[in-house]
């Protein structure tokens, strides 16, 4: 034991003399590339901290110290900082410390907090990427804060909180849904409590007049926003918002942003801001997935001179939590995708060595199934009303303040379930959610992890689950290669054949439960399910006439439907299907009323507004980015073509490798990170399933 912790010292002390090799690395480029040729193998760094943990990862004095007695490397004062507490020695200024310690109760950092704070605490531009549920947030917030008390040393005094000016902001947060700004919003104020650092939001959905005249009251010197009202706010001259000497400029969920989705605003956005030229000021990019094709797009975002990538992610590793053991249920048809939700949250519930109670989101890729999961579920014995499990829907077409209840409802509930389209997959952080389920084909790689992300937080268990039907099952392991799925053979009513096997008596009941549930839920609510998911992403491995087929079976086997629902010749026609087999062409009348019934508060309002044929389903908040599929799937070939070169910014990989791409491996910007960015699609890496 005792070799073994010698062992470990010397190999903390190393650690950390790569580290302070790394810091260095803000000189002029020259320099930058000779001292990137000297850096030390990547592994060991990485080392910096466990695997994954939230305890005291090791001491930086211990350290230090024994790295002073084999006088390996200078000064103490050089290794890296872990803990919260031990700031000062960065020059972190004392409120935001016991803001963090005292106030959030945090100690030790986690990875990916001590590899990013403290290279950003240096000035370092950034792009780090880690693993969901690490902790980003405070991995920017903290340099964030720092750098613009630093800019304006009075801040550091509460009693100067008067004095910022909506014209005169230092830092701005970027995220791509408003749920999470608010979240991040909520973390950044608490870190501001004891300094006069104003924290503002603004996100779209909300009356910008109100948010405006919030902000002239209060003043604003970190703002934290989406892109689209940001960009609103700031071409607007009669808003009186500006950043004429902004400090920071933040990215989180940075792939996401940078995506053609945001593009436009993101550059919209840039153009309103000073030029880097005359204001310093310090970009940093966070997210858990940097695939390769936003790579060139961050080199326009950061100084190339001066920048960081922070990966706590290892190169051959899972890119979701060991801890989050994720299941593939397979079913017969789309009929027992429901049933397999209800018997997978009846398990759950039932078990009795759970630590949590059952808390789960369960994801659809198109608005129009959260609906009508929604008013299908909440008609079964298992989430009715006093049965103990709430039951909450989230999609961007509710207004924001219903999304903003189901979210904080769903945060505080103990044992619930979320009817979630993507707005909740990045960034979300509710407490305490056990269960991760995921129904139909995801989006691609990216996604599935980001909503994997959500369970298995900061040291918590969780578990994963995949819902697909057999047919759709190729195409999952085409797009979700080298992730830890497994196949889950336990769950009954996912194999059920209806009217053909013998079904026990729980399968039974949910199976019933469904039918009668369906029979109360307006017609239009599963036509509007038709007709996403009949424009969803398809693939080499799942075609479109699958797809038809599963969802007649569904209606018609599942649902004691007469007909299918019937696509409109324009429809039919936009989307080429006037020949497929199977879709019914014509016009339903629908005389029954809209349901009115969502979250229990007679308003939901959920409306096929004219015209809207519900194609291009994706609903994750992100305007203008409906037909962005066929833009992000063409770069699905170019990203698994693998990896190009492996010089990385921390070193030691510089072995010309260029497996793939064509192109010269070596020092270049992109090499030096984008080589190892790369958590798409994995030309190397085979489905587990
Ligand atoms: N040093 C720490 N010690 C303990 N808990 C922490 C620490 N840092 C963050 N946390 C907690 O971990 C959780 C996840 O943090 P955060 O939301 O920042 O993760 P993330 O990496 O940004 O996740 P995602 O990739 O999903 O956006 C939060 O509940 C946060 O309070």
């Amino acid at each position: 034991m005792f070799k073994a912790s010698i062992q470990r010292q010397v190999r903390l002390g190393n650690v950390a003399r790569q580290f302070s090799t790394v810091s260095l690395m803000r000189n002029s480029r020259s320099e930058h590339l000779a001292i990137l040729r000297q850096t030390p193998s990547q592994p060991a760094l990485r080392r910096l901290a466990p695997r994954y943990a939230f305890s005291h990862l090791y001491s930086t004095q211990s350290a230090s110290a024994q790295a002073n007695r084999e006088g390996e490397f200078a000064p103490v004062s050089s290794a890296p900082v872990t803990r919260f507490s031990e700031l000062s020695r960065l020059g972190v200024n004392t409120r935001l410390i016991e803001a963090l310690t005292r106030g959030m109760g945090y100690d030790a950092m986690t990875e990916v907090q001590a590899m990013a704070i403290n290279p950003a605490l240096k000035g370092s531009d950034m792009v780090a990427q880690a693993k969901t549920g690490t902790g980003k947030t405070l991995a920017f917030l903290v340099p964030v804060f720092q750098r613009v008390l630093m800019d304006q040393p009075d801040l550091a005094d509460i009693r100067n909180r008067r004095r910022s000016s909506s014209e005169n902001i230092r830092a701005i947060i970027l995220s791509p849904t408003r749920e999470l700004a608010e979240q991040i919003g909520v973390e950044a104020r608490k870190l501001a409590k004891n300094t006069g650092i104003v924290v503002q939001t603004a996100v779209g959905g909300t009356r910008k007049r109100e948010a405006l005249q919030k902000m002239w009251r209060e003043g604003c010197d970190v703002l934290v926003a989406t892109p689209g009202r940001l960009n609103d706010l700031l071409s607007d001259p009669g808003a009186r918002v500006a950043a004429p000497k902004l400090q920071a400029f933040v990215l989180d969920e940075a792939d996401r942003m940078l995506d053609v989705g945001f593009s436009d605003e993101i550059r919209d956005i840039q153009n309103s801001l000073p030029s880097k030229n005359e204001v310093e000021r310090q970009t940093l990019l966070f997210s858990a997935t940097i695939p390769r094709d936003v790579v060139h797009l961050a080199k326009s975002m950061v100084r190339p001179d001066n920048f960081q990538f922070v990966q706590t992610i290892k190169e051959d590793d899972v890119a979701t939590h060991e801890r989050v053991p994720q299941h593939l249920v397979a079913v017969q048809g789309f009929e027992n995708l429901f049933p397999t939700i209800l018997d997978i949250a009846n398990k759950a519930m039932a078990a009795k060595d759970s630590e949590l109670p059952f808390k789960a989101i369960v994801f659809f890729s198109n608005t129009a199934t959260v609906q009508f999961a929604y008013e299908v579920f909440r008609q079964t014995e298992l989430f009715a009303r006093g049965s103990g499990v709430d039951i909450f829907g989230i999609h961007s077409k509710l207004t924001q303040s219903q999304r903003t209840r189901s979210a904080d409802y769903f945060r505080r509930a103990k044992s619930a379930v979320l009817f979630s389209s993507d707005v909740t997959a990045r960034g979300m952080d509710f407490p305490n959610v056990t269960d991760v389920i995921q129904v139909g084909l995801p989006p691609d790689r990216d996604q599935y992890i980001h909503r994997v992300g959500r369970t298995g937080r900061a040291g918590n268990s969780g578990k994963g689950w995949l819902i697909l039907a057999q047919e759709e099952v190729p195409e999952a392991r085409h797009r979700l290669p080298g992730l830890p799925i497994k196949p889950n053979e336990t769950i009954e009513s996912a194999k059920h054949v209806l009217g053909q096997t013998p079904a026990s008596p729980d399968v039974s009941k949910f199976f019933s439960q469904l039918s009668e549930a369906y029979s109360r839920t307006h017609k239009s609510s599963f036509r509007a399910v038709y007709l996403a998911f009949l424009g969803q992403k398809f693939g080499r491995y799942y075609r479109i006439d699958d797809a038809v087929n599963l969802l007649n079976n569904w209606c018609l086997r599942g649902m004691g439907w007469t007909e299918q629902p019937a696509v409109s010749p324009k429809v039919a026609h936009n989307r080429n299907l006037t020949r497929t087999r199977g879709v019914r062409i014509g016009i339903d009348v629908d005389e029954e009323p809209l349901p009115s019934r969502f979250g229990g508060n007679n308003d939901f309002p959920y409306r096929l507004r004219r015209g809207d044929n519900n194609f291009g389903g994706r609903d994750d908040n992100f305007g203008g980015r409906g037909g962005s599929y066929g833009g992000r799937s063409g770069s699905y070939g170019g990203r698994s073509g693998g990896y190009g070169g492996r010089s990385s910014n921390y070193g030691g990989r510089n072995d010309n490798s260029n497996r793939g791409r064509g192109r010269s491996s070596g020092n270049s910007f992109e090499d030096r990170f984008s080589s190892r960015a790369d958590t798409g699609s994995r030309g190397h890496q085979r489905a587990s399933f």
